[in-house]
């Protein structure tokens, strides 16, 4: 039996609605043995009279109700900035009610028949940290919280000390970041899949891990994948596991992200770049809420929140048929957009202030200070690669400034791969940022028989693939062409030896790879 609630000292309570009599009596039990404080209710208007006796930490609704539907609870509780977290039951198949459930701010959805293993753990992570949820005149700062803002609603959580710190990392206090922020701490605390949408270095990333900091689960595992560097013939294994002896060369189990990602967050990156055969088994893992390893007769059942990102339009991709409508409709049910750095560039004094600060402590070094002048350059500059192109642009400003004076170079910008040559001769760890800037230089062989023959070929792999890179302007496909590799072979080629390229993973722009 596991114990709710570990650090409260009573009890959590939790209210049960269901007009059937067997099953309301199915949950309670079920509730009780696991030591939780149980109220039940048959109707929309009963539970609104438990609602109005006392207070629960999680409210257990059917969808359907005599007297009308779970959601009216869910309303309620909403309407009156209550703290109960509510976990709403839907017919099997009724997909919308689901999603509808968790866009009106439902913490979780069970479908029905309700397997009860899942009906612990979901009422488990609903009651878990009680602490951190501020009721009505209960506030719950401390030196160590933040209040989100209004947007937020005011019976969102305090934030805790981790995701104070994950929002601060998301420098910029322009009006759009400041909506992102409030979202992103409004939302954390449910289980709906969120979908972060924005251009390349944007901060999509850096947004995903904050949803997570935020959440009740940032004590858990963040699993960040992307799916665009993963070759089409090991998605499945890499996602779901596989069991010894499944395919040549498994010689044990292996677990996948999903079963990595437990108790945690799973963050699907350039989930638009997913194949429509894995769409399918990913949607089936997000319905059934387990997955089945390679070589498995059984089903793991997995307890995690999906957080994806694209930098692509979806409703595009969807309504060209590369990307399955129920899929991004199931991914889609919050979705955060981040601004590009040209419609908040108001964030650029605090965004250069706090790169260069990162840039720096990497280096050893201290800090460099940017004069005004230059950053009315940075300011009248496009830009069009967002924050990685800035950070990518003070990274080279540093390697190269003499003294406590950073001067840009912002000719040809778009096109200098700053970051990329770090990965030509790995430096030592607190190699000042020139070693990073080395040029490219051709393979050498080895004077003697190399000591780790792959770490040596992997340096010869990186070196072809950066020149080849190089060469063809960082379009991602000539340089596979090139090489004679697809494109999905050279972009988990990068992704594998953490060539780092302007523009990242993008299909946007210069150096697209589309
Ligand atoms: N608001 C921000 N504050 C501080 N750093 C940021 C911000 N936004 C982005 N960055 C930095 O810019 C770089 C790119 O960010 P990130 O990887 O999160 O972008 P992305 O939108 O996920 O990119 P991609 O679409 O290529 O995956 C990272 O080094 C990140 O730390």
């Amino acid at each position: 039996m596991s114990t709710p609630n570990p650090n409260a000292s009573r009890p959590a309570q939790i209210l049960v609605v269901d007009d059937e009599p067997d099953l309301r009596t199915l949950y309670e039990l079920t509730l009780l043995r696991e030591g939780y404080r149980v109220e039940a209710a048959g109707s929309v208007s009963e539970a609104c009279e438990h609602l109005d006796a006392g207070r629960f930490d999680a409210v257990i609704t059917d969808m359907r109700l005599p007297d009308g539907l779970g959601m009216q609870i869910l309303q309620r509780i909403q309407q009156d900035q209550r703290s109960e977290r509510c976990v709403v039951m839907t017919a099997y198949g009724s997909a919308e009610n689901a999603v509808e459930a968790l866009k009106a701010g439902a913490f979780d959805y069970l479908t029905k028949p309700v397997d009860l293993k899942q009906f612990r753990s979901v009422v488990a992570s609903a009651v878990q940290a009680p602490a951190q949820v501020a009721a009505p005149n209960r506030p719950t700062r401390s030196a160590e919280t933040i209040e989100p803002t209004e947007e937020a609603g005011k019976s969102a959580p305090a934030i805790g000390g981790s995701g104070a710190a994950a929002l601060e990392r998301l420098v910029g206090e322009s009006e759009p970041m400041r909506l992102v922020k409030a979202r992103i701490a409004k939302v954390a605390r449910g289980m709906a899949p969120v979908l972060v949408r924005g251009e390349s270095g944007t901060g999509k990333e850096l947004v995903a891990r904050a949803v997570h900091a935020c959440s009740q689960r940032s004590d858990g595992p963040f699993v960040a994948v992307n799916c665009g560097a993963i070759p089409e013939n090991l998605l499945e294994a890499e996602f779901f596991g596989a069991r010894k002896g499944s395919y040549t060369g498994s010689a044990q189990d292996r677990d996948g992200y999903f079963q990595a990602a437990r108790g945690g967050t799973l963050f699907l990156d350039e989930i638009g770049d997913l194949p429509l055969a894995m769409q399918s088994k990913l949607l089936r893992a997000i319905q059934e809420r387990s997955v089945r390893p390679i070589g498995s007769t059984q089903e793991d059942a997995v307890d995690v929140r999906i957080v994806s990102a694209t930098h692509k339009d979806l409703h595009a991709e969807v309504q060209a048929g590369r990307f399955r409508q129920d899929l991004f409709y199931r991914l889609n049910v919050i979705e955060i957009a981040v601004p590009a750095l040209r419609d908040r560039r108001e964030d650029l004094p605090a965004l250069c202030h706090a790169l260069l600060g990162r840039i720096a402590r990497d280096a050893g070094m201290p800090a460099p200070t940017l004069s005004a002048e230059v950053l009315l350059q940075l300011a009248a500059h496009p830009l069009h690669g967002n924050v990685r192109e800035l950070e990518n642009l003070l990274h080279r400003a540093v390697a190269l400034s003499e003294g406590d004076v950073l001067h840009v170079d912002l000719m040809g910008t778009t096109t200098a791969p700053a970051p990329l040559e770090r990965t030509l001769e790995p430096p030592p760890a607190a190699a000042p940022p020139a070693a990073q800037v080395a040029p490219a230089a051709p393979a050498r062989a080895p004077a003697t028989v190399p000591p780790d023959l792959q770490t040596y070929l992997d340096e010869q792999e990186r070196q072809i693939l950066v020149r080849a890179l190089q060469e063809t302007g960082f379009n991602r496909t000539a340089a596979a062409a090139r090489l004679g590799l697809s494109l999905r072979q050279i972009r988990y080629r990068i992704a594998r030896l953490g060539i780092t390229t302007p523009h990242g993973d993008d299909a946007n722009g210069f150096g697209s790879d589309e």
